[in-house]
């Protein structure tokens, strides 16, 4: 059983120092918001963006929108602050960037409770820790911080991202083990549809819940990415048909369009069409 199973297709961040942004965002069409504190807001804004986010989520309107907020790390002069103030707004989960153990999690866990703890996964020592970091009892999600990444590992870019698909696959093989949910690194170039899309791809290809995004015109091609395609959801209705017709005459494996159906792919088959209900749930209302 996942720890959240919910949609995370889009996954906007939004800087906590943006009124007119924090304002759009209750309109937009994404799954989730995270609200940021750190990369995204200038040192010298820092005290007043916790404060301007405060008052934007006690305002609330941000629907089903999953609210997260992005806190500045512990070793700052604003992480605890952040953290404390994070633990009493109105929000879902609190995010830790650049964590690098479980160790991390705890002392966030210390300040704020029992809150819902997200990962940034951006430093090559939390690739490694990927299997401990995940098994935190608190954490619900991994957010690849791939820009980071790529400057400590000192790579260039590459739209096929190879230099970054070690640490992708062990984050996606950490969370996937402790049923947590992974989120996609955001795609710098915001202008640039037919890039986004390919990245989209590979990370849905590779199991990603989800891409995290910087800007609101990259929401629709990463809803449609991340949800399941009409031919996908028609092949898992023909296999579940087919599947239960056969078991119903004494036998394990059917085959549909040329291809063996076992009880696992029936599983997937429906996971797909749950998947499809819980994105209309999603956009209801
Ligand atoms: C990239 C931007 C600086 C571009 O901003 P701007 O030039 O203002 O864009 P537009 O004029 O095209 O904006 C059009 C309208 O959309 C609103 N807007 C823009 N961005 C957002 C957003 N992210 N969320 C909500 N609304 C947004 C504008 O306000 C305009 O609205 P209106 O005037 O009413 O029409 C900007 O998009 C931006 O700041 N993006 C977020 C950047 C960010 O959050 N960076 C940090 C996260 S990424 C990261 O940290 C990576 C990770 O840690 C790693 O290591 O990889
Ligand atoms: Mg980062």
């Amino acid at each position: 059983m996942p720890k959240i199973a919910r949609p995370f297709r889009s996954v906007l961040y939004i800087p906590g120092s943006k009124p007119r942004a924090l304002d759009k965002a209750r309109g937009l069409p994404c799954d989730a918001i995270i609200f940021d504190l750190e990369d995204a807001v200038t040192p010298d804004e820092k005290v007043a963006a916790r404060e301007t986010l405060a008052g934007a989520l006690k305002e609330g309107g941000y629907g089903k929108r999953y609210r997260v907020i992005r806190i500045n790390g512990l070793d700052t002069e604003w992480g605890a602050d952040d953290a404390k103030a994070a633990a009493a707004m109105d929000a879902d989960a609190i995010l830790l960037p650049k964590v690098g153990s479980p160790a991390d999690l705890e002392a966030l866990a210390e300040i704020v409770g029992d809150k819902s703890l997200w990962a940034m996964m951006e430093t090559p020592g939390a690739m490694l820790n990927a299997p401990a970091i995940a098994a935190h009892r608190q954490l619900e999600a991994m957010v690849m911080g791939t820009n980071d990444l790529a400057k400590d590992l000192q790579t260039r870019f590459r739209p096929d991202r190879l230099p970054l698909m070690t640490g992708l696959g062990l984050c996606v093989l950490a969370a996937k083990a402790h049923q947590i949910a992974i989120i996609d690194g955001v795609y710098n170039a915001f202008k640039d549809d037919e890039g986004l899309k390919v990245e989209c791809d590979q990370g849905r290809d590779m199991g990603m819940d989800g891409k995290t995004l910087i800007h609101p015109a990259q929401l629709d091609v990463a809803n449609a990415a991340f949800s399941p395609s009409e031919a996908e959801a028609d092949l898992a209705r023909r296999q579940i048909a087919a599947f239960e017709e056969t078991e119903a005459s004494g036998q394990g494996v059917a085959v549909v369009d040329g291809k063996i159906v076992e009880n696992l792919h029936v599983a997937t088959a429906r996971e797909t069409l749950a998947k499809l209900e819980a994105i209309a749930a999603l956009n209801e209302g």
